[in-house]
C-alpha cells in the first residue's frame, strides 16, 4: 500500500452527509496503520476559522465570500495541509475549492474566470512541488437531491446563512458540482448519498479499494453508527 500523502476532500450541499462519513474513514486509514489529518474548510486553522465565523454569518457581496474564502485556503493549505501531505499523512477535508466553484460561482453567480485565477494563485507555491497547483488526488461528491438534503437538515440544526438559502439557490449550487465532476472526471467518484448509510459507506470504501488506498477488509465493516 502506497505510504505517500494522500489528499481526499468530501464536497456536496448542505446536508448530503458529508461530515457523517469522514471520521469513519479516518479510521478505517488508521486501522491500516496511516496518521490521519482531519479538516475542513472554511476552517481549519485559528485565522481560518475566525474568516469561517464571518463568511456564515455576515452578509456580504460575491466578490468578498470567494476572497475570505480563499483567503482562509490559503492558510489552510500553508499552515496544515501541504505539511501534512508532506509527511505522508492522509489529509481528510470537508470541502475544499470545488465548493467555491459550487456556491459562490454556480449559487451566487461570481465568475469562474476570477475563481480560475484566485485558484491558481492560492494553490501554487506552495510544498514539495511548488509549480504544481494542489489539488486533492480525489474527491468525493455526495450528489444527493436539494429536497432530500433540507429534510434531513431540517430536525439536525439552526441553519446558517448559506442553508437558510432557497431551494433555487441549492438547486444552482448542485448543478455547479456536477459541472465540476464532469470537468475532472479522474479526480472526482460521485457518490449516490441518497441511498443508506450503509451503502454510502460501501460506495466510498470501494472507490478507495480500487485505487489501493485502502485493503478489502475495511470495506466489508465500519461506517457511520
Ligand atoms: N445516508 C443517509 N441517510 C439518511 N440520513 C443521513 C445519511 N447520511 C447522513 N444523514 C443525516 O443527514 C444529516 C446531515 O448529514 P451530515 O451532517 O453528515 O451532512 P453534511 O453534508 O456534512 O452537511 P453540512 O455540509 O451542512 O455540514 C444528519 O442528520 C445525518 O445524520
Ligand atoms: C469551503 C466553502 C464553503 N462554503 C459554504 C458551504 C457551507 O454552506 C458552509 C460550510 O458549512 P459546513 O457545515 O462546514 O459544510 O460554507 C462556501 O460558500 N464556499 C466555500 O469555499
Amino acid at each position: 500500500m502506497a505510504t505517500r500523502g494522500l489528499f481526499i476532500s468530501f464536497e456536496g450541499i448542505d446536508g448530503a452527509g458529508k461530515s457523517s462519513h469522514i471520521e469513519p474513514l479516518a479510521e478505517a486509514f488508521r486501522d491500516q496503520g496511516r496518521t490521519v489529518t482531519r479538516t475542513r474548510e472554511p476552517g481549519g486553522t485559528p485565522l481560518a476559522e475566525s474568516l469561517r465565523s464571518l463568511l456564515l454569518g455576515e452578509a456580504m457581496d460575491p466578490l468578498t465570500e470567494a476572497l475570505l474564502a480563499f483567503a482562509a485556503r490559503r492558510d489552510h493549505i500553508c499552515q496544515v495541509i501541504a505539511p501534512a501531505l508532506a509527511r505522508g499523512e492522509v489529509v481528510l477535508c470537508d470541502r475544499f475549492t470545488d465548493a467555491t466553484f459550487a456556491y459562490q460561482g454556480a449559487g451566487r453567480g461570481f465568475s469562474t474566470e476570477t475563481l480560475s485565477i484566485l485558484e491558481r494563485m492560492v494553490q501554487t507555491g506552495i510544498a514539495l512541488e511548488p509549480d504544481l497547483m494542489l489539488e486533492p488526488h480525489l474527491t468525493l461528491w455526495f450528489d444527493l437531491p436539494p429536497a432530500l438534503a433540507a429534510s434531513r437538515l431540517e430536525s439536525a440544526r439552526a441553519p446558517d446563512r448559506f442553508e437558510a438559502q432557497d431551494a433555487d439557490f441549492f438547486a444552482r449550487v448542485a448543478q455547479g458540482y456536477a459541472e465540476r465532476a464532469q470537468s475532472a472526471p479522474q479526480r472526482f467518484v460521485r457518490i449516490d448519498a441518497a441511498q443508506s448509510r450503509h451503502s454510502v459507506w460501501q460506495q466510498i470504501t470501494q472507490a478507495l479499494v480500487r485505487r489501493g488506498w485502502l485493503a478489502i477488509m475495511v470495506a466489508a465493516g465500519g461506517g457511520p453508527r
